[in-house]
């Protein structure tokens, strides 16, 4: 059995886990089952946004007329989208390539389990098993689909945003689609397919669309999306698939009035939320504590419960976003990878993670809705400016009362006068939220622990500190310890401080 000094399991966001430790000469062996680079580069955040940039596009240009500008017969290229897509997506060989030359570095293409506490077999992808060992153990195995159980739905044949980016990819738009779920993934696929000219529709359990946005911005982006012609139906129950006359049926029960409807399309996008990928992992035969739907618990530090083994990304649970977890993932290099004193380790927050949804306008934020601040029991404030108010939304064409004017929504502790939550539905939005997000960030901290119970004897030390650290506005660290959201322009000023750091 091989033994390691670190095994890192999946090349999400671990890969800046695997930078750091192989920096330090230590040595690594690296687990991927399949395409390096994980659910962002091969079926995420950046397939979905080179196909949302096109789809921004034919909207803007059919709104230019209000400021003047025309343009005829504005369409989608299918093919050169799909090229391009396809050209990112396949640079997940060179990330395979990349670590496989370190001398420091194994490469294994399989599937890790564990065997012990410190144990894996590797269900090698060629057949082979290899069985290895090592001294410390991360986890960034993150998430996939989970699948609904409605009758009738494997018969009758679905997508989900992994055979989409795989063997299902269309080779043209479908004519029609119908989406299950009204979250970020089904939102910002009914934007794409519907500036390609498909006929969307949108099935949602919840009430509201992207329910984990403020009110008003559901409120919003339903009105938008409506505007578009997209259909979408709320509040409903899915109670079955079927194929009828040629067509993929779902039938649809309307929660509020009990109605039963048929809708037909010829493909179903199945997008109803997501599931870790730790059943794969045997995780029984370790101390690695789950939740109820077996997300692994880990601690402010992202200690697992179990000696050694940490956990990042998706499969934590805690906000399924990319920069999320290279956050997460930074905050471990610089731990346990850049021999600093634990009086100096960092630790995540989870209350100033920015969201973006990329849907036509972007809906954005960071903090609290209103009413989640309401329900902490905040006495609040409520800011609100629309686009239109600035020179640059007139400009833009935008006018008060206009269905898409855009706007700024900020919850206030009436109190303290703190900003509790920024959201933002509007052109750029992901941009325009970065402010908030450094504002936020800046300042003086306190550890605050993330399940108690959760703690090496080093993080029991650094909680009796209690630990602190002043994240002061002009050094260059803040912004390395700023979140800003993945894939946001926002990136081209953030990610300038990589050049300081040299990485
Ligand atoms: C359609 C879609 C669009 C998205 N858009 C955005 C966006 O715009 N912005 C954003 O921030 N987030 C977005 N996300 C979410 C984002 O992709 C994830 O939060 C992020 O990629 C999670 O990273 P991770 O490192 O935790 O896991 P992953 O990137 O999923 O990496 C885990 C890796 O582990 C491998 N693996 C799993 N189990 C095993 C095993 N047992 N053995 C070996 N290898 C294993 C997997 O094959 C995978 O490669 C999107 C997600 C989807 C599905
Ligand atoms: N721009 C981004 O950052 C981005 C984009 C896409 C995905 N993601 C991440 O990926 C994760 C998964 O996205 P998602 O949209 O699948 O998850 P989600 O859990 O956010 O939304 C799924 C929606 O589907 C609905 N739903 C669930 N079961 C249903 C059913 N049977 N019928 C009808 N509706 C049903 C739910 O009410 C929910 O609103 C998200 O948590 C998100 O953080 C991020």
């Amino acid at each position: 059995m091989n033994h390691y000094d670190v095994i890192v399991i999946g090349t999400g966001a671990a890969n800046i886990i695997t930078d750091a430790a192989q920096r330090q000469g230590l040595r690594i062996a690296v687990v991927e089952r399949d395409r390096f680079g994980g659910t962002c580069l091969n079926r995420g955040c950046i397939p979905t946004k080179i196909m949302v940039t096109a789809a921004n596009v034919v909207r803007e240009m059919e709104e230019a007329r209000r400021i003047g500008v025309y343009a005829d017969n504005v369409r989608m290229d299918w093919d050169v989208i799909t090229r391009r897509l396809w050209h990112k997506i396949n640079e997940n060989s060179a990330i395979k390539d990349y670590y496989a030359a370190f001398p420091n570095v194994d490469v294994y293409e399989g599937t890790a389990s564990f065997t012990g506490k410190k144990s894996l077999h590797i269900a090698m992808n060629d057949g082979t098993a290899q069985d290895i060992s090592g001294d410390k153990i991360f986890i960034g195995v993150g998430a996939r689909t989970n699948i609904p159980d409605l009758p009738g739905l494997e018969e009758t044949g679905y997508l989900t945003s992994e055979t989409l980016f795989g063997s299902k990819y269309p080779k043209r738009p479908y004519d029609s689609l119908l989406i299950i779920g009204g979250g970020p993934i089904g939102c910002e696929f009914a934007h794409v397919f519907n500036a390609a000219g498909t006929k969307v529709t949108i099935v949602q359990r919840n009430v509201r669309l992207l329910p984990k946005e403020d009110e008003d911005i559901s409120a919003f982006i339903l009105k938008q999306l409506t505007n578009h012609g997209i259909s979408v139906r709320l509040n409903q129950t899915t109670l079955s698939a079927s194929v009828k006359d040629g067509k993929k049926c779902l039938t649809v029960q309307d929660k509020a009035t009990g109605e039963t409807t048929e809708l037909y399309a010829d493909e179903i996008l199945v997008a109803p939320g997501i599931r870790p990928m730790t059943d794969l992992l045997h995780l029984e035969h370790t101390d690695v504590r789950t939740d109820d739907r077996g997300f692994i618990m880990t601690n402010e530090f992202l200690e697992t419960s179990a000696e050694g083994i940490w956990a990042i990304g998706d499969v934590n649970g805690q906000a399924p976003f990319r920069h999320k977890a290279n956050h997460e993932a930074e905050i471990l290099s610089h731990n346990l990878f850049s021999d600093v004193p634990p009086e100096q380790w960092r630790w995540v927050h989870y209350d100033i993670v920015p969201a973006v949804t990329f849907t036509y306008p972007e809906a954005a934020h960071v903090g609290l809705s209103e009413a989640s601040a309401r329900k902490k029991g905040y006495d609040v404030e409520i800011a609100v400016n629309h686009y239109s108010a600035s020179a640059k939304g007139y400009a833009m064409g935008l006018e008060p009362g206009d269905d898409d004017d855009g706007f700024v929504k900020l919850v206030i502790d009436k109190k303290t006068k703190y900003i509790l939550g920024a959201h933002i539905i509007g052109h750029e939005a992901s941009i325009l939220i970065q402010p908030f997000v450094n504002q936020l960030t800046c300042g003086f901290h306190t550890i605050a622990p993330i399940h108690e119970d959760i703690a090496s004897p080093t993080a029991q030390m650094l909680r009796a500190l209690p630990l602190t650290r002043n994240l002061a506005p002009n050094p260059v660290y803040t912004l390395s310890e700023t979140m800003t959201p993945h894939p946001a322009l926002s990136e081209v000023t953030m990610w300038t401080r990589y050049y300081y750091e040299k990485k």
